[in-house]
C-alpha cells in the first residue's frame, strides 16, 4: 500500500508521553506529522522494524538523534502510541503487542511480560498489593486483558499505580484507577463505557474483527485521535492536550453527536463536562450545516446567562472549531441571552431602553419610590415585598392584566395574600408599569416577552436552526419562552431544535422555571452526567455536603439528585481554617498561597473567591501588601497568560476553574452577607436567600481542582457547620 493512503492516528498514550519530553522534541515530532499530513508523498514517514519486538506490526520512527516515536502499522493505519528517548522507546516497544478486543470494541496496547521479568521487578512479597482482593475474573469482566494481570498484581499503592501509568493500556489504567478509588463495578462500567455484557455485533464478531473497523468505533474515539485535517492536528499539538477537545468520554460523545427528535437536556453536577458537551454539540450541528448545501447560511446559536460565560465559551469554541466561528456568515454565534434580545429588539425598532444595570436601573428605583409615595401600603406588607412580588410573580410569569394576577399561583412565596390585598397590589403594579413605559424604559423580562410576541406574530426568518443553552438553571420563564420562540416547533417537526444543559444545584441568580410549562418538552430526551472531571473526590464531597437537605428541581416539574456523582481524582481534604480575626484570615491566606509549590502551580491557576465585591478589594490589597501579584477578574473573558492570583466574586467564578481555590470570610456574621439577609421580605424569602448562598458556596468550592482552603473568623457560618 502506498504512503498516500495511510491514515495516521494518535493514541492518548502517545500524547501523554510527548508532554513529558523537551519542547524541541515535541515540536520536531509535530512538524513531521503535520508535514506528512499536508503532503505524504513529499514527506514520507520512514518507519523501521523494531528488532526483537513481540509484535511485528510495531515500528519506530526517528524523531531526532536521541528520540524515537513508536507506532503500530496495520493495513492502511499508522497509530502512534509512544515517544521517548531512543533506548527507552525501544525497550517499551519490544514488549508491546496490539490486541483487537471486540469485548470492549477497542484496540488495546498491552505489555506482555514473562513471569520471570515480573518476579525480578516485583516488590518484596511482604508488601501488601493494591489489587489483592480483586479476582482475575472481575478484572476480565471489567475489560482488562489477561496479558496485563502479572503487572497489575505487583502494584502496591495508588502512587505506584500513577507512576506506572504508561505501562498499561489507557483503558486498563482507567479501570485500575477507578477500582483503587473504590468504585463499584457499575460505576466502572459507567466511567469507561465498557458494556456490562459485551454485545458483539455480527460484523465484528470473534476473530474476524479488524484493526480498521475497531479504530473507528465510538469507544476508540475515547482514546485514539484521528485528525481530520492538518489544521486540527496542529491545534491539538499546539494547544496542549486538553482532554475534552479530543477525547470525550463515551457517554458525553453519545449525547453530543447524535440526532434528537425534539429538545434535549443534559444535567449533571459541577465539573461533569456539561459545557464541554454543549460545545461539542454546537460543533456537531455546525459540521452538519457545513456538509449540507441545503443548510447554507444557517447557524447555531450558543447562549448562556452572563456575558462573561458567553465570552469564555466563545474562547473555547475558538480552539475546538474555529472554522465555524470564522466562516462568513458564521455557522456558530455565541452570545448571552440579554445581549441577543437587546440586539433583536433594536433591529425591530423597539423604542424603550432595557434596564439591565447601571443608570437605567437607578431610574427604575426612582419610579418605585414615586409609586410608593402615591399608594397606601396594604397592611403587613413592605416595599421590598412589593418589589419581590412584582419580580418573582408578575414579571417572572409575564402577567399583564389584573385578572391573571388575581388567579396566579404564588407557590413558593411565604406571605399569603387575600383577594383584597392582591387587588391593591395590582394598582401599584399597573401604575409602576405605566410610569416605566412613559419613561421609555423596560425591564429584561419585558424585553423577553416583547421579543416572543414579535417572533410569534411576524415569524421572521431567523438564521438559526438550533439553539444550545448552557447554565440553563439561571434562565427564568421568560427566557425559556424566548428560546422556544427562536426555534418554534414547525411542520418539519422539532428535530435537533434545542439542546439545554444545566444544574439546579448551581442556581445562583434565583430564577427558577419549568421548561415544560414554557413549551420545551424534554421528556425521554433528558440525561444526567455523573463523573466529575474537575475536582478531587475530597473537595467534591465537601462541596456536596453544603447542599445537604436542600431539595433541588430538575429544571422541570421533577426533582434532581446528585446520586452517583463521583470524582476520579483524589487529593487532600479541604483545609478548613478557623481564625481569630479577618486580619488573621488574610495573613493566613497569603502564607497559604506562598506555600503552594510554585514549580507545579502557576499563580494564575490560584483563585480567591469572595461573596462581596468589597471583599475582593480587601483581599487584593492584602495580597499585594504581602508581595503577591494579583489580577481582579471582572466581567469579560479571562486571559490565563496574564500572571497573578485571580481574585473575584463567587458569581464571576461560575464557569471558571483553578488548581487551588481559597474562600475567605465564611463566618456566621459575614456569610450569607447581612445585606442579602436584610432584603428578605418574610421567612420563606429568607430561606430562599439562604439556599441561594448554599448554592453559591457549592459553586465556589467546585471551582477547585486539587486544593481548597476555606476560612472564617471566630464562628463559622451555619452553612458549613449547621
Ligand atoms: N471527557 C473528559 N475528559 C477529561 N476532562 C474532561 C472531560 N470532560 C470534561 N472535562 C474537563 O472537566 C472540567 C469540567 O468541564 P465543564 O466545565 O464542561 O463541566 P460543567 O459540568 O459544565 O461544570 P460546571 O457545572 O461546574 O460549570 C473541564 O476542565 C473539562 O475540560
Amino acid at each position: 500500500m502506498d504512503a498516500i493512503s495511510k491514515r495516521v492516528s494518535y493514541d492518548i498514550g502517545c500524547m501523554k508521553s510527548l508532554r513529558k519530553l523537551p519542547d524541541k522534541v515535541a515540536i520536531r515530532f509535530m512538524d513531521m506529522m503535520t508535514r506528512y499530513m499536508s503532503d505524504p508523498t513529499a514527506n514520507g514517514l520512514n518507519l523501521e522494524t523494531v528488532e526483537g519486538a513481540k509484535d511485528n506490526s510495531i515500528k519506530s520512527l526517528r524523531v531526532d538523534q536521541g528520540y524515537r516515536a513508536i507506532a503500530f502499522e496495520v493495513g492502511r493505519d499508522i497509530m502512534f502510541v509512544h515517544v521517548n528517548e531512543h533506548d527507552k522507546a525501544y525497550r517499551w516497544a519490544t514488549r508491546r503487542r496490539v490486541k483487537l478486543d471486540p469485548g470492549t470494541n477497542r484496540i488495546r496496547v498491552v505489555e506482555e511480560l514473562d513471569a520471570t521479568a515480573v518476579e525480578a521487578e516485583a516488590p518484596a512479597p511482604s508488601e501488601p498489593r493494591l489489587f489483592a482482593e480483586i479476582a482475575d475474573k472481575r478484572l476480565r469482566a471489567l475489560g482488562v486483558p489477561d496479558e496485563e494481570f502479572p503487572a497489575i498484581r505487583t502494584i502496591t499503592t495508588i502512587e505506584a499505580l500513577e507512576v506506572a501509568e504508561e505501562d498499561f493500556d489507557p483503558l486498563t489504567y482507567q479501570v485500575l484507577y477507578a477500582l483503587a478509588a473504590g468504585y463499584s463495578d457499575q460505576e466502572v462500567y459507567a466511567l469507561t463505557g465498557v458494556a456490562e455484557e459485551p454485545q458483539t455485533a455480527p460484523e465484528t464478531a470473534g476473530e474476524d474483527v479488524s484493526f480498521d473497523q475497531l479504530i473507528e468505533t465510538e469507544e476508540s474515539r475515547q482514546t485514539i485521535f484521528i485528525p481530520e485535517s492538518e489544521a486540527e492536528l496542529r491545534r491539538v499539538f499546539e494547544e496542549g492536550l486538553e482532554g475534552w477537545r479530543v477525547f470525550l468520554h463515551p457517554e458525553q460523545r453519545k449525547l453530543a453527536y447524535r440526532d434528537y427528535n425534539g429538545p434535549a437536556m443534559v444535567r449533571g453536577g459541577a465539573g461533569t463536562g456539561k459545557t464541554v458537551v454543549a460545545m461539542h454539540r454546537a460543533k456537531h450541528l455546525a459540521d452538519q450545516i457545513k456538509d449540507d448545501p441545503g443548510q447554507a447560511g444557517q447557524r447555531i446559536l450558543v447562549t448562556t446567562f452572563t456575558t462573561s460565560l458567553a465570552q469564555d465559551i466563545e474562547a473555547n469554541l475558538r480552539t475546538l472549531c474555529p472554522e465555524h466561528l470564522d466562516a462568513r456568515p458564521p455557522r456558530i454565534e455565541v452570545t448571552n441571552l440579554d445581549r441577543w434580545v437587546s440586539q433583536f429588539l433594536k433591529r425591530k425598532s423597539f423604542a424603550r431602553e432595557v434596564a439591565f444595570f447601571g443608570e437605567a436601573r437607578d431610574r427604575l428605583d426612582k419610579t418605585w419610590k414615586e409609586v410608593f409615595d402615591d399608594h397606601a401600603m396594604p397592611e403587613g406588607l413592605s416595599e421590598p415585598f412589593v418589589k419581590a412580588e412584582w419580580a418573582q410573580i408578575v414579571q417572572a410569569k409575564g402577567l399583564t392584566d389584573k385578572r391573571a394576577y388575581l388567579k396566579a399561583s404564588r407557590a413558593g412565596r411565604g406571605t399569603p395574600l387575600d383577594r383584597r390585598k392582591r387587588a391593591a397590589l395590582w394598582e401599584m403594579f399597573a401604575d409602576y408599569r405605566a410610569r416605566m413605559i412613559s419613561d421609555g424604559l423596560a425591564e429584561p423580562d419585558d424585553a423577553y416577552r416583547e421579543a416572543v410576541e414579535i417572533l410569534s406574530a411576524e415569524a421572521p426568518s431567523l438564521p438559526y436552526n438550533s439553539v444550545v443553552v448552557d447554565e440553563a438553571q439561571d434562565m427564568g420563564e421568560q427566557a425559556f419562552r424566548l428560546i422556544r420562540a427562536i426555534i418554534p416547533e414547525n411542520i418539519a417537526g422539532d428535530r435537533n431544535s434545542l439542546f439545554i444543559v444545566g444544574d439546579a444545584h448551581q442556581r445562583i441568580y434565583g430564577r427558577r422555571a419549568s421548561m415544560s410549562s414554557c413549551g420545551i418538552e424534554v421528556r425521554g430526551r433528558s440525561r444526567r452526567l455523573r463523573l466529575n472531571y474537575r475536582t478531587t473526590q475530597e473537595i467534591r464531597a465537601w462541596a456536596v455536603s453544603i447542599l445537604e437537605g436542600v431539595s433541588v428541581d430538575d429544571l422541570d416539574e421533577g426533582t434532581d439528585t446528585l446520586k452517583g456523582y463521583v470524582s476520579l481524582l483524589h487529593g487532600a481534604a479541604p483545609d478548613l481554617v478557623r481564625c481569630a480575626s479577618e486580619a488573621e484570615e488574610l495573613t493566613g491566606l497569603a502564607d497559604w498561597i506562598q506555600a503552594l509549590p510554585a514549580n507545579q502551580i502557576r499563580r494564575s491557576d490560584v483563585g480567591v473567591l469572595c461573596a462581596r465585591r468589597t471583599d475582593v478589594k480587601r483581599v487584593e490589597e492584602a495580597l499585594r501588601a504581602a508581595g503577591i501579584e494579583t489580577v481582579v477578574l471582572r466581567s469579560g473573558a479571562e486571559d490565563r497568560s496574564v500572571p497573578g492570583v485571580r481574585v473575584t466574586t463567587m458569581h464571576r467564578a461560575k464557569g471558571l476553574e483553578f488548581f487551588a481555590v481559597a474562600i475567605p470570610f465564611l463566618s456566621d456574621t459575614a456569610f450569607p452577607p447581612q445585606g442579602a439577609l436584610n432584603a428578605a421580605v418574610d421567612a420563606a424569602d429568607r430561606e430562599d436567600i439562604v439556599i441561594l448562598y448554599r448554592s453559591l458556596l457549592h459553586v465556589a468550592a467546585t471551582r477547585a481542582k486539587k486544593a481548597l482552603r476555606v476560612s472564617w473568623s471566630n464562628t463559622a457560618t451555619k452553612l458549613i457547620f449547621p
